[in-house]
């Protein structure tokens, strides 16, 4: 496989590094180079066996092969449960393709997402997100591939996983179209619940922000009728 992703040529951290120390967060538009964006969106448009993410007493999820297996009925139910539990406490509902556990138990179903989780933790990107965050600790970044469509969500929740030494946490949004009505923001709380920020799906756009901070992604409208694609995850230190 001689596939190359790059980030873009033209960017640098150093020079973005003041504004993401002073507003904890920072939106970088073209972040990669057009032709590794493409094969990326491409990969999750078409080639990624979508499973399910939600939480259940603890996070759960369901390949795309037990999925399958799932009549539209079972999964509707499934989907009231999820709104139920939503109406009093922390919940999500999303598709979902868990890179770093597809690489580290070799399911070998997306290659392409092998060789972007290499390029996640290899020097030129580590090095990006050190001077960026001007965290010289962090030492990897691990990731999963999502995609939120109609009814899907992600409530308030901060990423404070104090044993996982998350540093901060990146969305590299890969949605060629969204509709400022659709929902689907990256949504950024004040302690009195106000928006402070939120970031609209932008095609090829790296969100990356320090952890622990609130945040959300919005529900995406039912009337929506596209997809919210993107790779998240968090740098870590040690
Ligand atoms: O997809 C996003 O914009 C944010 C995702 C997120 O907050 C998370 O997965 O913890
Ligand atoms: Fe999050």
């Amino acid at each position: 496989m001689d596939q190359h992703f790059a980030i873009n040529p033209e960017l640098n951290a150093a020079g973005l590094a003041p504004s993401y120390a002073t507003s904890k967060r920072l939106q970088i538009q073209n972040f990669l180079t057009e032709e590794s964006a493409q094969h990326l969106y491409h990969c999750l448009a078409n080639q990624v066996p979508w499973g399910f993410a939600y939480q259940d007493d603890g996070p759960k999820y369901k390949r795309a092969e037990e999925l399958t297996k799932m009549s539209p009925a079972d999964q509707n139910v499934l989907l009231q449960r999820l709104y139920k539990g939503a109406q009093n406490g922390f919940q999500y509902a999303y598709n979902c393709y868990p890179i770093l556990d597809a690489y580290l138990q070799k399911w070998g179903q997306v290659p392409l997402l092998d060789r972007y989780l290499e390029f996640l933790n290899d020097q030129p990107m580590l090095d990006f997100i050190r001077t960026l965050t001007g965290r010289k600790d962090i030492t990897k970044g691990d990731s999963q591939a999502t995609r939120y469509g109609p009814g899907q969500f992600l409530k308030y929740h901060t990423d404070d996983v104090v044993e996982e030494k998350r540093v901060a946490a990146f969305v590299l949004n890969l949605t060629p179209k969204w509709d400022k009505d659709w929902g689907g923001y990256l949504q950024f709380y004040d302690k009195s619940g106000d928006i402070e920020q939120a970031f609209l799906p932008r095609f090829n756009t790296l969100n990356i922000f320090t952890v622990p901070q609130d945040h959300s992604v919005s529900y995406v409208a039912n009337y929506a009728t596209g997809q919210r694609y993107a790779l998240t995850g968090w740098f870590r230190y040690g």
